[in-house]
C-alpha cells in the first residue's frame, strides 16, 4: 500500500542540501541570535514562546531569502572566487528561476508570516533590511566603492532591533544601541576577511578596502573601528542596561579584540587577519550573550 505522506526522492537530497547553503547558515545562526537577543532584552522576564517563535521564524526565513538572492544576483563573480566558486549558483546547478522561486517563497512566507502574527512594524523593518542587503549593497555598492560595508552594514545591523520591534511593536533608544554596536562591529569582521582572501576580490574585481587603500590603511581602518566598538561595547553600561557580568564579559572580548587588530596592524600576516575574522565572530555571539546572562541575573556595578 502507498504512504498518503511521500518522502521527497532521496537522489534529490543532495540538491535540497546544496540550496539550503544558498542560505548562509552559519551566518544566519548568529543573524538568529542576535534577533533572539533583541527579543529577550526587550523587556523584563521571559516574553512568550509562541510570538518568539513566530518572529524567529518570520525572520530567519526573510534573512535566507536575502542571502539566496545576493548568491543568486553574484552568481557570476562567485565563480570567480576560490571561497564563493562551489556555491549551487556559481556552478550553475541551481538555475536562475529555481533560486528566484525558493527566494521568493522563503521571502514572502516570512513577511506573511510577520505581517500576520507578529507586527506590521517588524514585517516592513525585515523587508527593508532584506532589500538594503539584497539590492542595495549587493547591486549598488559592493561593486562601487570600497566604503560598501560601511554603508551596507545597516542591513546586517538590523536584527536586534528587529527582534525588539517583534516583542514590543516600537523601536527604543536601547534597540538602537545593539543595532550600533553590530554596525560598528561590521567593518572590522569584514575588512579582515577582505585582507586575507584579497586575490579573490582581485579576481572579482570587487573595490574592496585592502585592494583599493592597500593593506597598512584597511589594518589601520580595522583599529580604529574597534576602539571605536570597544567605546560603544560598553555604552550599555552608561543607561544601566546592563551590570557587571556584561562588563567583565565586554572588557575580556574587546581586549583580545584590539590586541588582535595592534598586532595586525604592526606586522601583517594573512593567519593573523584570520584570528582577528574568526574572533569577530566570537565576539559578537560572545557579548549578546553576555548581554543575555546579565539580564536575567543582573549583578549591578558598584
Ligand atoms: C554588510 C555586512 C557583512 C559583510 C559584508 C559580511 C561578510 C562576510 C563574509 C564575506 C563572510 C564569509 C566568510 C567565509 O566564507 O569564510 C562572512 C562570514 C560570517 N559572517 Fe559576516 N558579514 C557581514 C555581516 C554579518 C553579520 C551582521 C553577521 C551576524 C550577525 C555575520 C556573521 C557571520 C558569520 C557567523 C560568518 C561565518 C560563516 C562561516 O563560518 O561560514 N556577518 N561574513
Ligand atoms: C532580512 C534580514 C534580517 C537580512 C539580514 C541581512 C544580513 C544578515 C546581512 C549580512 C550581510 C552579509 C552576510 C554579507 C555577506 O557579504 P557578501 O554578501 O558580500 O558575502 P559573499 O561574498 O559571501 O556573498
Amino acid at each position: 500500500m502507498k504512504s498518503a505522506v511521500s518522502l521527497p526522492n532521496p537522489a534529490a537530497w543532495p540538491h535540497l542540501l546544496a540550496m539550503l547553503q544558498l542560505a548562509k547558515p552559519r551566518v544566519l545562526a548568529l543573524v538568529l541570535f542576535c534577533a533572539v537577543s533583541g527579543m529577550l532584552l526587550a523587556q523584563p522576564g521571559w516574553p512568550s514562546l509562541g510570538r518568539m517563535l513566530l518572529a524567529s521564524l518570520g525572520i530567519a526565513l526573510m534573512a535566507a531569502a536575502a542571502a539566496m538572492l545576493n548568491c543568486l544576483l553574484e552568481r557570476s563573480l562567485d565563480a570567480r572566487m576560490q571561497r564563493t566558486a562551489c556555491r549551487a549558483t556559481a556552478r550553475g546547478e541551481a538555475g536562475r528561476g529555481e533560486t528566484l522561486r525558493l527566494a521568493l517563497l522563503l521571502g514572502g512566507g516570512g513577511m506573511l508570516l510577520l505581517w500576520g502574527w507578529v507586527n506590521a512594524l517588524t514585517a516592513w523593518l525585515t523587508l527593508a533590511s532584506l532589500l538594503a542587503y539584497a539590492l542595495v549593497y549587493t547591486l549598488l555598492l559592493k561593486p562601487r566603492t570600497p566604503q560598501n560595508i560601511v554603508i551596507g552594514g545597516i542591513s546586517g545591523a538590523m536584527p536586534p532591533l528587529l527582534g525588539w520591534t517583534a516583542m514590543t511593536g516600537e523601536i527604543s533608544p536601547h534597540a538602537l544601541l545593539l543595532l550600533l554596536i553590530i554596525y560598528v562591529w561590521t567593518p572590522p569582521h569584514f575588512w579582515a576577511l577582505a585582507l586575507y582572501r584579497r586575490r579573490d576580490y582581485a579576481r572579482a574585481g570587487l573595490p574592496m578596502l585592502p585592494l583599493t587603500h592597500g593593506a597598512a590603511f584597511t589594518t589601520l581602518s580595522i583599529l580604529l573601528y574597534t576602539v571605536l566598538l570597544t567605546a560603544v561595547s560598553l555604552l550599555p553600561l552608561a543607561i544601566d542596561a546592563v551590570g557587571l557580568l556584561y562588563l567583565l564579559a565586554a572588557l575580556i572580548l574587546d581586549a583580545r579584540f584590539l590586541f588582535l587588530a595592534v598586532l595586525l596592524h604592526r606586522q601583517y600576516a594573512d593567519a593573523l587577519a584570520r584570528r582577528t575574522f574568526r574572533w569577530s565572530i566570537w565576539y559578537l555571539a560572545g557579548l549578546f550573550g553576555a548581554m543575555l546572562l546579565d539580564h536575567y541575573c543582573l549583578l549591578p556595578v558598584t
